[in-house]
């Protein structure tokens, strides 16, 4: 192949491109891709996140495969799932929503759920699921409206963006921080280094 290759961020979520960016990687091309996110009948927590990633990397396959320029390109699509046990919380949407969400994590585990899915230049279908357990503080009805009022929570998992107000609820989390904000940044980059895609750390960006 000549030259760099190129990659595709299959994604809508600013949160997921920076995450990126943070780690020196800037993605060539963004092709969010338009899935039905609704979880099915009884599917537990992990099946959700890594079906929907994949779902979410074939659409944008398909975008990709009729684009001249993008034909051949490493793409990269992930799906953030929180759960309280087998419980799959919404993606808050209304503030009934987010109320309901924060009232349920109150005080509790939960986890949150990312997986992680890379279709390489020869179409080969790689993914990763990761886990991280976060523990609230017991939050009162003040805190919940206060939140609510924020306006933070809207498109989030959970009904909560541990990067901003709900940060300051989280009394324990175990495993990655960056899994929560919605791309696993250790276990991405190990993906697609492993897939051959030239990852470049540190002082070496400067070239
Ligand atoms: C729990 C949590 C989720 N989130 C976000 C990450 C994801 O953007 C979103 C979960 O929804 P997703 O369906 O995973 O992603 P999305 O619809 O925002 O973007 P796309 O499908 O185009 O990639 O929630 C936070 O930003 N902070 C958090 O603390």
């Amino acid at each position: 192949m000549l030259g760099r290759p190129k990659l595709v961020l299959a994604s809508g979520s600013p949160r997921r491109l920076a995450l990126l960016n943070q780690a020196g990687i800037e993605p060539d091309a963004l092709r969010p891709a338009d899935v039905d996110e609704t979880p099915k009948r009884g599917e537990l927590p992990r099946a959700c996140a890594n079906r929907l990633a994949r779902a979410k990397a074939e659409a944008a396959l398909q975008s990709i495969q009729l684009d001249d320029d993008l034909r051949g390109s490493y793409l990269l699509a992930a799906d953030t799932v929180v759960a309280v046990g087998r419980r799959i919380l919404p993606k808050a949407e209304l503030i009934d929503e987010a109320s309901q969400c924060l009232r349920l994590l109150s005080g509790r585990n939960h986890r949150v759920y990312t997986a992680v899915c890379l279709v390489t230049p020869k179409e080969a279908f790689r993914q990763r699921l990761v886990e991280t357990r976060v523990r609230f503080k017991r939050l009162s009805e003040e805190d919940i409206s206060g939140y609510v009022g924020s306006g933070e929570w809207r498109g989030k998992a959970g009904g909560y963006a541990v990067q901003g107000i709900a940060g300051s609820f989280v009394v324990k989390l175990v495993g990655s921080y960056t899994n929560v904000v919605g791309l696993p940044l250790y276990e991405t980059i190990s993906l697609l280094g492993g897939e051959g895609f030239p990852i470049r750390h540190g002082w070496l960006n400067a070239g």
